[in-house]
């Protein structure tokens, strides 16, 4: 552990602590070797059972377009359930875990297991055939499992992992006793995190025994990351083996005996429900600063305004039935699409609009995404990533370095460049994007100012990568700032005008239908702060 130490976090239990004064662009822990993992169930043929290289990942299928690099994935002969980015991937798994497991993977054919039973399964093989490190065995299982918690809630979740533990008692004929091993389902369901592509889809999930003692914050000081790395040419998802798979990094500045800790939950969720996901997942309440903030404004808005407060528990409702639908198909896109439009509309119609409030920052974002199904409406993608970089991320991010800010900086960076004409990664044989670059002009937004925007969007973001240690994405915003193609000049002529930046900002009101006023308020401070951290760079 560079820098970091687990100490006493008193009624939360263990924690983990600073042991030396943290700048942003520290590492805080790598690690490669991941204790407990396992790649869901439907994920198992787009990503490498060892490495996590994916071969189709989903967000980043269409963004290096011609370019991106497929890590060609083999399945493995044995079990056909595992599959391989290579040769050396293989080999490393089969000695690591691989070779016992293989077995009952094949005896179990066509069935394949579910990742939970696959992730315990694993580390206990592992465990009876001696291949874990000293320590290990006792470092996971000597955690918090909430499994009274668990049994008292009863219903599928306690049942489900009653079933699991039996079953991976039987496959595995294990000397172990069954109680461990639910404890040890339970410890997986409790302490679990989620492993994801460096854009945050989730792929699978893992424990880490350092990790593991991070306790929760709504305003957490540090983040979890799962970086992508790149060359020259297009991403590799491939990690060598001096890469690491996981990285801590900080959000902020932290003190010498500071905590760490870390978001479990979707932070921007409305304080009532955080409180609730803490509760009924994790088993405590949440005391941060944010939640006391956030639980003040809300008793203030009901005494005073009971009726938007009612109005805003309804959109939230409303919202969360669409994105727990999208999550399951078949589902209508149309339908989700006009059922969160109409959210977000009458939302930035209220005078007290705030674009930090619940559920504005997920439709919004869930939006984007659903505008760039296969293309049919990337320039209402560009609108939803525009507000989401200038309007949400300002307000719902208390730090600029949160990995999820950067990459979706760089997302929009890609929507701008399938609607730029000028930059041509694509035969642009596609006229619907031709049709929708126009749309977006006819909106107001003339093509220079477009360039400049995307421009000002390119250098902003890589001033937060250069003052973080999101280092792996600096070589994506150097080609993104090389395929704008501008020379030195031209660029300074751009960023540096006052009347391109006057006219750009004014132009962008128009295509985001803000008023000045708003713009002042909610966009302004971010704007300034930007610019006067680029300086610094
Ligand atoms: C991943 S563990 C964190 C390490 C844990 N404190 C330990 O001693 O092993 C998660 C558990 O820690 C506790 N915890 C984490 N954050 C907390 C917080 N902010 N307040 C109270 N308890 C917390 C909860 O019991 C939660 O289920």
């Amino acid at each position: 552990m560079q820098g970091i130490r687990v100490g006493n976090a008193a009624s939360k239990g263990q924690g983990l602590f600073a042991c030396r004064d943290i700048p942003t662009r520290a590492t805080l822990y790598t690690t490669n070797e991941l204790t407990i993992a396992a790649i869901n169930t439907t994920e198992l043929s787009n990503f490498c059972y060892s490495c996590y290289a994916g071969s189709q990942p989903s967000t980043e299928q269409w963004y290096n377009f011609g370019q991106y690099r497929d890590a060609e994935l083999k399945v493995c002969s044995g079990c056909q359930v595992a599959r391989f980015c290579g040769e050396r991937c293989q080999k490393q798994a089969w000695k690591k875990n691989h070779k016992h497991e293989c077995k009952i993977f094949k005896k179990l054919r066509p069935k394949v297991l579910p990742e939970q039973v696959r992730a315990i399964l694993t580390f206990l093989l592992q465990h009876d055939n001696g291949l874990l490190a000293d320590g290990v065995w006792s470092d996971i299982t000597n955690v918090m499992s909430h499994m009274d918690d668990l049994r008292a809630a009863g219903g599928d979740t306690w049942m489900s992992l009653m079933l699991m533990a039996k079953a991976t008692h039987e496959y595995s004929q294990t000397k172990v006793d069954l109680n461990t091993l639910l404890k040890l389902f339970c410890i997986l369901k409790v302490n679990g995190m989620q492993l994801s592509t460096t854009y945050g889809d989730p792929i699978g999930a893992f424990l880490d025994t350092t990790l593991l003692k991070i306790n929760h914050s709504c305003d957490g000081n540090v983040m979890v990351y799962r970086p992508t790395y790149t060359n020259g040419t297009g991403w590799i998802h491939r990690r060598s083996d001096d890469k690491a798979t996981i990285r801590l990094l900080p959000l902020r500045p932290i003190a010498k005996g500071e905590e760490l800790t870390t978001s479990y939950i979707e932070f921007t969720k409305h304080v009532s429900d955080r409180q609730k996901n803490l509760q009924n997942d994790y088993f405590f309440t949440c005391t941060c600063g944010k939640c006391t903030k956030d639980a003040d404004v809300a008793k203030k808005l009901s005494s005073t305004d009971p009726t938007l407060a009612k109005q805003q528990a309804t959109w939230r409702e409303e919202v969360n039935t669409h994105l727990e639908l999208l999550k399951n198909p078949p589902y209508t896109i149309s339908s989700s699409i006009t059922a969160l439009t109409s959210v977000v509309r009458v939302m930035e119609s209220s005078l007290s609009f705030n674009p930090a409030d619940d559920p504005y920052p997920r439709a919004v974002h869930e939006l984007k995404l659903l505008h760039m199904d296969n293309h049919k409406s990337v320039d209402q993608a560009l609108i939803c990533g525009l507000k989401e970089h200038l309007l949400i991320g300002p307000a719902i991010y208390s730090s600029p370095y949160y990995s999820t800010r950067v990459t979706n900086a760089v997302y929009l960076l890609q929507v701008f460049a399938l609607l730029d004409d000028s930059f041509n990664p694509l035969p642009r044989q596609d006229p619907r994007l031709v049709a929708q670059a126009k749309s977006i002009e006819r909106k107001g937004l003339s093509k220079k100012s477009f360039k400049y925007w995307r421009l000002r969007i390119c250098i902003h973001t890589r001033a937060y990568i250069d003052m973080a240690a999101l280092t792996d994405l600096v070589e994506v915003l150097r080609r993104e700032q090389v395929s704008i193609g501008l020379d030195r000049a031209a660029f300074h002529e751009l960023v540096d005008s006052e009347a391109i930046k006057t006219q750009g900002e004014k132009e962008m009101r128009s295509l985001l239908d803000i008023s000045e006023e708003r713009w002042e308020m909610l966009v302004r401070p971010e704007l300034k702060r930007v610019e006067d951290e680029r300086d610094r760079v």
